[in-house]
């Protein structure tokens, strides 16, 4: 089975159809001030609205606020959210909407314990640790440390590149993959080329 890829840190209408055209199975829309990939709720709607039918659109979420979520689920169409931060299983159930979580690879994390703190999860996304940022640092972690009978479904982040992308797959054997830092021209600006060149060696299978 061909990787299932997530262009997250879309920032306008025209990054969304072009990550879509290229064969992007999902795209990620930012509600995180901090990053400079973050969307307003109209820019975020209008993205959502024209990625058409059967791209999962998703939103990322940094230990927001319940009452910001439940505002903007109320005005985008998002179809899977992504907790990115320290929020807890019940932090992530509240919404009943399917998520992924996101674990920081910090050194002493006990990732089994870890995946199976959130039995609800439709998926677990595994990030490069830096400490003081919570993701999109773009640096990769040691892909050895990716379980090869995990608990759940495994979303591979962190650093991926159109050029290790390949790599990290045959690596880790994971069958979603998730990248942001590694398709752009600069911050928030996506570069068609570099996503296009992603989902093809993406897909391309294991070497
Ligand atoms: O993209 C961001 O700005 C961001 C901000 C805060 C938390 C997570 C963020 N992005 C996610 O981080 C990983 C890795 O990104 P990168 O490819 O290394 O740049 C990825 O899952 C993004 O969705």
């Amino acid at each position: 089975m061909s990787a299932r890829v997530k262009i997250c840190g879309i920032t306008t209408v025209e990054q969304g159809q072009f990550a879509v055209a290229a064969g992007a199975d999902a795209i990620g829309l930012v509600f995180y001030a901090k990053s400079p990939r973050c969307v307003d709720l109209e820019q975020a709607r209008a993205i959502a609205l024209a990625c058409g039918p059967f791209v999962t659109v998703t939103g990322l979420f940094v230990n927001a606020a319940a009452s910001a979520i439940e505002s903007i689920l109320a005005k985008v169409p998002l179809h899977l959210l992504q907790f990115h931060g320290d929020e807890t299983l019940s932090d992530c159930e509240r919404f009943h909407r399917p998520y992924i979580k996101a674990l920081r690879m910090r050194p002493e994390l006990d990732l089994e314990a870890s995946i199976a703190a959130y039995p609800s999860a439709v998926g677990i996304l595994l990030d490069a640790y830096r400490p003081g940022t919570p993701g999109g640092t773009g640096e990769t972690f040691d892909w050895q440390r990716v379980p090869t009978q995990p608990l759940k479904p495994i979303v591979l982040a962190g650093g991926l590149t159109p050029d290790n992308v390949s790599q990290a797959i045959a690596t880790t054997r994971c069958n979603a993959v998730d990248v942001s830092g590694g398709v752009e021209l600069g911050p928030g600006m996506k570069d068609p080329e570099r996503v296009k060149n992603f989902i093809v060696n993406a897909k391309r299978g294991n070497l």
